[in-house]
């Protein structure tokens, strides 16, 4: 077999823009050469297809559709809603409350909550993590050891007019300090339609290919929600993508793809389920003396206050939240 037979040959001409493989053919197509050895981002495990691996490998995300039942979601929403109520006390969550209402006067109710984050002592929630069909898609990007490090449930509230509600443009790999980033990947799930007007996800496709850049608070006169940092320059003549997502879609995205959200300018709660997997091989880094030691130092600061504790390390703070969900835990 030649060198070139062994090469993937793929008809790109859906693509709208510039793709760092394409050749134009003598027939007129765009058709771009892969090396299927040359593909960084995923493994060749049999689930995706040639044309979906080159589609991470060039934009960074992945998305699938009708991938979680409307009656898994459902039991989700009932759970989420039961820890509204208080119904349930979870160890280790965090509930958090937009900005706009935590330094108000306003007295919350269940709709006041903006986002859970490290659900993973809830079972019914961490269900979402250990989906077979959510973890035959990770193992594509991270390999057959999996840990869910960072879970989420967000539910995005109508603005109240301070704009505090969006979602500054970053990207998540600020946050965790393990590397190598290529086995990392995020698997964000819509909860509910989400579109332009209730705050879908923002992304910069091909963002992956650069490297992790400085994030800090945006300067945003209504305030900005904790942690919510973004990156700090961007080229806003990039081309943006808005996904725009079904109930039950679910997009898997690369820790250095830079995305946000906008505001929500529906009276519903925009909700998404989401978790951050890694390779159970990956390494902890440390951040002292990185763009990430900003990030770091606050992490270690809330932990501190919330475990009563004066010595946490932003490694551990991970290490305790992490779960295996697939294979061996061999080292994170
Ligand atoms: C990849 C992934 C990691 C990306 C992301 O998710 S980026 C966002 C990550 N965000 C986080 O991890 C934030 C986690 N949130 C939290 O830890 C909590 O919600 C806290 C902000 C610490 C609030 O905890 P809580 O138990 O509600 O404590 P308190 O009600 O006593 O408030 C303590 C002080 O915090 C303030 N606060 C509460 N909610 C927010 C907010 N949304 N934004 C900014 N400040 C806030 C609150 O006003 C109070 O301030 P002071 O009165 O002490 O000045
Ligand atoms: N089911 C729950 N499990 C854990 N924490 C919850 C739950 N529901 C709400 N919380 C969080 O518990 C914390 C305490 O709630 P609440 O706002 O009533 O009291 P508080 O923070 O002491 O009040 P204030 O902020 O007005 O001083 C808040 O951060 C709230 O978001
Ligand atoms: O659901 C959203 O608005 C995006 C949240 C997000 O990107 C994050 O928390 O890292
Ligand atoms: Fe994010
Ligand atoms: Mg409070």
């Amino acid at each position: 077999m030649s060198r070139a037979a062994d090469r993937l040959k793929v008809v790109v001409n859906h693509l709208d823009r510039p793709c760092s493989f394409v050749q134009a053919s003598t027939s007129g197509e765009n058709v771009a050469y892969y090396q299927p050895q040359a593909l960084r981002y995923s493994f060749d495990n049999d689930l995706l297809s040639t044309e979906q691996r080159i589609s991470y490998e060039e934009d960074g995300f992945l998305l699938i559709k009708g991938l979680v039942s409307g009656e898994d979601i459902d039991r989700f929403r009932a759970a989420f809603e039961r820890i509204c109520r208080r119904e349930v006390q979870v160890p280790g969550l965090v509930v958090m409350r937009d900005v706009s209402i935590a330094k108000s006067e306003f007295v919350p109710d269940q709709k006041a909550i903006s986002k859970l984050q490290d659900f993973q002592e809830e079972p019914e929630l961490f269900r979402y993590c250990s989906l077979p069909q959510i973890l035959n898609y990770v193992e594509c990007f991270t390999g057959p050891n999996i840990m869910a490090m960072h879970t989420m449930l967000i539910n995005k509230p109508p603005d109240t007019g301070n704009k505090t509600s969006r979602h500054p443009m970053h990207q998540d790999l600020h946050y965790f300090p393990f590397r190598p980033a290529d086995r990392i990947v995020c698997s964000w799930t819509a909860m509910e339609k989400v579109h332009c007007q209730n705050g879908c996800l923002v992304v910069l496709p091909g963002s992956h290919h650069g490297t992790l850049k400085e994030h800090d608070y945006p300067e945003w006169e209504g305030g900005v929600n904790k942690m919510y940092h973004g990156v700090r320059d961007h080229d806003p003549n990039h081309p943006r993508v808005h996904l725009e997502m079904e109930k039950g879609d679910t997009v898997f995205f690369h820790p250095l793809l830079i995305h946000g959200s906008g505001m929500n300018q529906t009276q519903g709660f925009r909700k998404a389920i989401s978790c951050h997997y890694a390779s159970a091989d990956c390494y902890y880094i440390d951040v002292r003396g990185t763009t990430q030691e900003n990030i770091g130092q606050e992490v270690k600061e809330i932990a501190a206050r919330k475990y009563a504790v004066d010595d946490v390390t932003f490694e551990d703070t991970w290490a305790v939240r992490g779960r295996l969900v697939q294979g061996d835990r061999t080292n994170l």
